[in-house]
């Protein structure tokens, strides 16, 4: 016998599943008939392209059985099968290593949630929350020999020579006394129309039904017989192949919820047929919840592409852009060839013009929702406002559609709002629309330049998610409206008050008089019309990155390179204490033009360069 260790993050995961998942255990026979149906979806799949299984004939099916007295379960396909490195490769290591690092940072009662289980690619380690022993024998199709797994899901697992006449996997599960209710032909039957009955392939439950028969033994009983029965549970259609009208919101959600391993009902769905120049079917659901890999670089894709119904991939990238990602659901094109590869894919025609069908679907979907719906919408963009913003930056073609569609945070309203709403709001007069962005929601609702704004009746949209930033400088308009950030010296004139020629000259010799206290520590200084009761406040230069940005530049590592990035000082030449500067010794001027730059460089959550020196200048003015 071949002996040998699991991972180690396996027999952790192991331990995960077995011990804290167990609370929703039934889910393991869904896991297995999944994983018996892509096999067969592969098998399906080669039969039909160039290769070696071209023309591999067979009829797919799923065969349940059980043995109440010996406490097993197996389940066997006639699917596609796996080797002996097949079987090491998948029963032996855990499908990605993302998924340990995810792991590693749940929580205890996140670990409770067996939806998780499925998003992981776990799925066969399921077996363990009722089975004291597995058993796989399986035998690649195209091969001579079969190979049996065995593991009791401790720390190890072997790999032996075996029997098998079909290509396919029969996995037998050793109940243990949490298992052994699944023995049982009512219980495995409702499980299956539960969670399986979309599967493309039959599944037959097989079962012994005794009866009594005519007949009567010497006593005068009737006698009993056992008859052996083989039923098919599922419905086997492809539900998106089925017309619209047919199909109950109930199929649709179960069909989400079985496929999708999300116990949660999508917020919504659209089912559509496409017709013309190519012809294809989509179904696509919207999660309630983003799935938790949507942020990271190695997100799972959740669209299935399916060439006339034949499964084709579920791994590609490519299917909808990345903006996207969170949309789950099936593709089915009628015209894509079916050996269509990866490669093939991505410049294929008839796949971009599906792509971008379903785009320009779902976009319209959204901002439909977003007209009918409000309340549903809401929860939507809790969900996926960040995405969408995402499109922005990388979607050129569909950019006035996500205008529509992404929300922000107002200095004038509750909640989010729109661009459009924005619009509808602006006062007359008014010739841009007014963001701030660059730091949290506090700070930015805080800074001290939104009074001339508000005084001018002008909103101001607070921009405090991280890429707020780099999006908005790039799409720059809406509806021809200019979008300023009112932190940056673009905006400055906007909300100018006149001044008179008294007041012109005072402020020329105020702001002088900075520029020769502060020298090179700011790009310029510049008397504002804008302040109202600050005394002075820092913004940044048009063309120059704002902090963030900066921040984010440096941690991407181009510390060295980046010259550094000096602000303009916006004083405000009424206030009391900026007018003290010109009565002021040069040594006390210094000191208040320092304290004033450093107490700007703070409100906008900026940390001072020297924190020691600005506390002493503080302690020293205010002594006097
Ligand atoms: N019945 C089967 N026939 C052939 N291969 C199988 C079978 N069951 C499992 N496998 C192989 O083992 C791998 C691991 O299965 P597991 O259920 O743990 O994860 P997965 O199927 O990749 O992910 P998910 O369960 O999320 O779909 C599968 O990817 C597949 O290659």
């Amino acid at each position: 016998m071949s002996k040998k260790q699991f991972k180690t993050e396996v027999s952790d995961l192991l331990n995960l599943i077995i011990h804290s998942l167990y609370s929703n255990k039934e889910i393991f026979l869904r896991e297995l008939i999944s994983n018996s149906s892509d096999a067969i979806d592969k098998l399906k799949y080669l039969s039909l392209v160039d290769g070696p299984l071209k023309g591999f004939s067979f009829d797919p099916c799923i065969n349940i059985t059980f043995d109440s007295n010996a406490k097993t379960l197996t389940i066997s396909d006639n699917g596609i099968g796996m080797d002996e490195k097949d079987l090491n490769d998948n029963l032996g290591t855990i499908a990605s290593s993302g998924t340990k690092k995810f792991l590693a940072t749940l929580t205890e009662e996140a670990k409770k949630d067996s939806n998780l289980i499925g998003q992981f690619g776990v799925g066969f380690y399921s077996a363990f929350m009722v089975a004291s022993s597995v058993e796989v024998i399986s035998k690649k199709a195209g091969s001579n020999e079969a190979f049996r797994w065995y593991s009791e899901g401790k720390s190890s697992y072997s790999i032996d020579p075996a029997e098998r006449a079909e290509q396919g996997s029969t996995i037998i599960l050793h109940l243990n006394e949490e298992g052994e209710e699944y023995a049982n032909r009512y219980r495995l039957d409702s499980l299956i129309k539960k969670y399986s009955d979309h599967v493309a392939y039959p599944i037959y439950l097989e079962y012994d039904q005794e009866s009594y028969t005519e007949e009567k033994d010497s006593e005068g009983n009737p006698i009993k017989k056992s008859e052996h029965k083989r039923e098919q549970v599922n419905s086997a259609s492809a539900l998106w192949t089925r017309n619209k009208s047919s199909i109950k919101d109930e199929e649709y959600k179960e069909f989400y919820k079985n496929n999708y391993f999300d116990q949660e009902d999508p917020l919504f769905y659209l089912h559509t047929h496409a017709e013309g120049a190519t012809e294809y079917t989509t179904l696509f659901y919207i999660p309630a919840k983003a799935p938790f890999d949507m942020n990271y670089a190695d997100y799972r894709s959740g669209v299935k592409l399916y060439v006339k119904r034949v499964y084709i991939t579920d791994d590609d990238k490519q299917l909808l852009p990345t903006y996207l990602r969170f949309v789950r659901g099936v593709i089915d094109s009628e015209d894509l060839p079916l050996n269509v590869s990866r490669e093939i894919l991505q410049e294929n025609k008839i796949m971009s013009a599906i792509r971008n069908g379903s785009v320009k679907k779902l976009l319209s979907e959204f901002k439909k929702i977003s007209e009918n719906n409000p309340e549903l919408y809401d929860k939507f963009i809790k969900e996926y406002n960040r995405p969408l913003k995402e499109g922005l930056y990388s979607d050129y073609a569909n950019r006035d559609s996500l205008l529509e569609l992404v929300r922000y945070k107002s200095d004038s309203v509750d909640g989010f709002t729109s661009f459009k709403a924005y619009k509808e709001r602006m006062k007359e007069g008014q010739k841009a629309i007014y963001y701030i962005t660059g730091g949290k929601e506090n700070i930015l609702r805080n800074s001290p330049l939104l009074a001339a704004y508000k005084k001018k009746g002008y909103e101001v949209l607070i921009m405090d998610d991280d890429i707020d930033e780099i999006v908005i400088s790039m799409v720059g308009e809406y509806k021809e409206l200019p979008l300023k950030a009112i932190n940056k010296s673009g905006a400055l004139d906007d909300v100018k008050e006149e001044k008179s020629e008294e007041e012109k000259k005072s402020s020329e010799s105020i702001v002088k008089r900075f520029k020769d206290l502060l020298g090179d520590s700011v790009k310029d200084v510049i008397a504002s019309s804008r302040l109202v009761d600050t005394p002075a406040v820092i913004v940044m230069d048009e063309n120059d990155p704002s902090w963030q940005m900066q921040k984010l530049m440096k941690q991407m590592g181009n510390v060295d390179d980046m010259p550094e990035v000096k602000p303009i000082f916006e004083i405000n030449t009424e206030s009391k204490l900026v007018k003290q500067v010109e009565t002021l010794s040069d040594d006390e001027a210094k000191m208040l033009a320092n304290v004033l730059l450093d107490s700007a460089y703070l409100a906008e959550g900026i940390m001072v360069k020297d924190p020691a020196a600005y506390t002493k200048n503080v302690a020293s003015l205010l002594a006097k």
